[in-house]
């Protein structure tokens, strides 16, 4: 298939493209760089720095595209809450300049990065799909309208549409991997500590209804992410909105991160331990049961392939 993958440049973006180009298909990344680098989209590929509001249109009208994958966006949880007017222009504005210039250039099939931000504080784990979606913060709201919007483009115009719900995303792929900043995620601020970029990691509260009292997160490596970005691409059926989630169904908390991150690294790893991150939802867990019983998606990365390989990849740099 000839494909548009948006934020192609970004850490997910960049290992999907990977496995795209494995896969056989034909990719063109638009990418503004605002939080992503170029040298991250694999060879292969052909890279268009441009927003999508400005160029999604002469992009999608330029070549004959089968299907587009949409991961271009701003995702820091905190930055939202600063900022919930940039937010709302970046995700929802540029998502439905996309979308309709996939409706004029007659392209209708389109995964979608959405997140378990969507659900908010959930009533229960596992979290499934049917679950209520009341978002926390304005990056969960954008992404929940984006959700929205592909349901109503399905219904209208005949997207065949598919919303991923991922959960904590980790790992590294092909010499690929996170390159935030600043990086506010868990596991590559734990080996920054251990890499000494840093002298220590915080701990956001260690008070929660949990075990050991920290927040107990869904884990998953970012190359069984893309493997659901595949099955995904061929379950786009015309005039449909499905949605799935994406996590192993395990939960792990701040500590049990720590403690992997201490046994892969061999470092002492010193933490610190502070107040509670503003907005952060105890457990959330995901039930991943839709995707593996109807599209046969099986996760086979666990926390420590997770750790170790995003380790090798920060001790080649
Ligand atoms: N990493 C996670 O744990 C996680 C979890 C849930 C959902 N997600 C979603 O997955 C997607 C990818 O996340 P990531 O961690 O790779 O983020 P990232 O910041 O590394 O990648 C996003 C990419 O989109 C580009 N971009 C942003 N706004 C753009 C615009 N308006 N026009 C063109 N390009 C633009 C950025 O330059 C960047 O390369 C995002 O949509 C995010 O919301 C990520
Ligand atoms: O330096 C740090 C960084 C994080 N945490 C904690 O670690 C957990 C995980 O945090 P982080 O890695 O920042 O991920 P989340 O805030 O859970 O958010 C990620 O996972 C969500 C889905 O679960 C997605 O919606 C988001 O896009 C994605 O950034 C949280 O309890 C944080 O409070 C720390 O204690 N110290």
């Amino acid at each position: 298939m000839k494909l548009l993958v948006t934020g192609g440049a970004g850490y997910v973006g960049s290992v999907v493209t990977a496995h795209l180009l494995e896969a056989g298909h034909s990719v063109v990344v638009l990418d503004d760089c605002s939080t992503g680098h170029a040298d991250a989209v694999p060879h292969g590929a052909r890279l268009i720095v441009d927003t999508l509001r400005d160029a999604a249109e002469t992009v999608l009208a330029s070549d004959s595209f089968d299907a587009v994958l949409h991961f271009a966006a701003k995702s820091v949880t905190g930055e939202s809450v600063r900022r919930p007017g940039f937010y709302w222009e970046q995700n929802l504005g540029h998502s439905l300049a996309l979308f309709d210039a996939m409706r004029r250039a007659d392209v209708r099939r389109i995964v979608f990065s959405s997140t378990a931000a969507t659900y908010g504080d959930p009533e229960r784990t596992p979290i499934t799909e049917t679950d209520p979606t009341r978002p926390v913060s304005p990056y969960g709201a954008t992404k929940l309208a984006i959700d929205t919007a592909l349901a109503s483009y399905a219904d209208l115009h005949g997207f065949g549409a598919v919303s991923l719900r991922y959960f904590n995303v980790a790992g590294a792929y092909a010499g690929l991997g996170e390159r935030h900043d600043p990086e506010t995620h868990l596991i590559a601020n734990v080996l920054a500590v251990a890499a000494g970029h840093a002298p220590e990691v915080k701990i956001f509260g260690t008070d929660y209804p949990t075990a050991d009292g920290t927040c107990v997160r869904d884990y998953i490596h970012v190359a069984d992410l893309a493997q659901a970005h595949l099955l995904a691409l061929g379950a786009c059926a015309a005039g449909r909105h499905e949605v799935f989630n994406l996590g192993r169904g395990s939960g792990h908390s701040v500590w049990d991160v720590v403690k992997a991150c201490r046994d892969v690294t061999g470092h002492s790893i010193p933490v610190s331990l502070t107040e509670p991150r503003a907005g952060d939802p105890s457990v959330l867990v995901a039930s991943s049961r839709k995707i593996t019983d109807e599209l046969g998606w099986k996760p086979t990365r666990d926390l420590h392939d997770m750790v170790a390989d995003a380790w090798a990849l920060i001790q080649r740099a």
